[in-house]
């Protein structure tokens, strides 16, 4: 099916005023698709829009205006049936502390209309390795494994598409790396997932493609290795046969450390290549002993991206 998971049409949101604060657009005219099949990343820096988007998705807040569908199922035509089409991890854990694991699943596929021969708690508890704490009191469990509660909640009825916002923050690598996995698991079976993050590794890490807002604006919708093909910055680390006197320069440089026998210079590599840069260090009398590279990352990217749409 070519139909995205997602489709969101010019979305804009404006929260009215309030008191002495000016009305806020938090969105403003996003348009973007998530296919089906994805991990897709959902990044922007605090106050950017992330959460607004989420929740008009999840039928929280309403859109001031432009479209959104969920598997093909209109948010404002068919509202039942694209809230039936997601589930949602938010930022906050919500429970009620009293119940037990189990209870709690039980108790969301009702609310859900999930006929009890369809339930699967028991399966998703041993998903997110909670089998042992089903019948624990929800307020004895850690951290860590409250959050993956949350993500088995937002599995009990069987959605194409699940979303986490910040599923990782606050969360220890253990755990992160644990979580990581369920994800990729659960996208391996089928399952579309939506995250945001602060944690860029994590969208590097995790993410087929990697839309970014900034402002209420999207600023990149790209798949992940594009987008890092984007930042154009590269850094070689050359160790030559003797200390360095004075700094070379070439006109490929864009800038150059020295520390001892250690050159760091940052090119462009639209501009040069590393064995230009070499030739230019051999050129200034220097044998070369060592030499290493470091690709860029998302963040060289990202910042560019939400510095120059500031
Ligand atoms: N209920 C509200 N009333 C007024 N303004 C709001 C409301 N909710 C959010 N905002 C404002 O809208 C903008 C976008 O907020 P949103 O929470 O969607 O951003 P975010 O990208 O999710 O940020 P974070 O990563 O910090 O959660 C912010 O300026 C925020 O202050």
């Amino acid at each position: 099916m070519t139909e995205a998971a997602i489709s969101i049409r010019d979305l804009c949101k404006t929260y009215a005023a309030a008191g002495a604060a000016a009305p806020k657009r938090a969105l403003d005219g996003v348009s973007f698709d998530v296919p089906r099949g994805q991990i897709f990343g959902l990044l922007g820096p605090n106050g950017a829009g992330k959460s607004t988007l989420i929740n008009i998705l999840a039928g929280l807040v309403n859109k001031t205006s432009g479209a959104a569908s969920i598997w093909g199922f209109d948010i404002d035509a068919h509202p039942r049936n694209a809230k039936a089409s997601i589930g949602i991890v938010n930022q906050e854990i919500l429970f009620d502390p009293f119940f037990t694991p189990v209870e709690t699943l039980e108790i969301q596929a009702g609310l859900y209309g999930v006929p009890k021969a369809k339930r699967r708690s028991m399966e998703l508890l041993r998903a997110v390795h909670l089998e042992d704490k089903a019948k624990a009191y929800a307020r004895t469990l850690s951290g860590g494994m409250k959050r993956r509660l949350m993500v088995a909640k937002a599995l009990v009825h069987n959605p194409p598409v699940l979303v986490l916002d910040e599923p990782t923050a606050g969360v220890d690598i253990e755990l992160r790396q644990q979580l990581w996995a369920y994800v990729r698991t659960l996208n391996a079976a089928g399952t579309t997932v939506v995250l945001t993050t602060h944690y860029l590794e994590e969208a590097e890490e995790l993410c087929d493609r990697i839309a970014i807002i900034n402002h209420g604006r999207l600023v990149a919708n790209e798949p992940t290795r594009t987008l890092l093909g984007r930042a154009q910055e590269k850094v070689v680390e050359v160790t030559v046969d003797r200390d360095i006197a004075t700094v070379p320069a070439a006109r490929c440089f864009e800038k150059v450390e020295t520390a001892g026998r250690l050159l760091t210079i940052t090119y462009r590599k639209d501009v040069a290549n590393a064995g230009e840069v070499l030739a230019a260090v051999q050129a200034d009398g220097y044998g070369i002993v060592d030499v290493s590279t470091k690709e860029p990352d998302l963040e060289d990217v990202f910042l560019s991206l939400t510095r120059s749409a500031g």
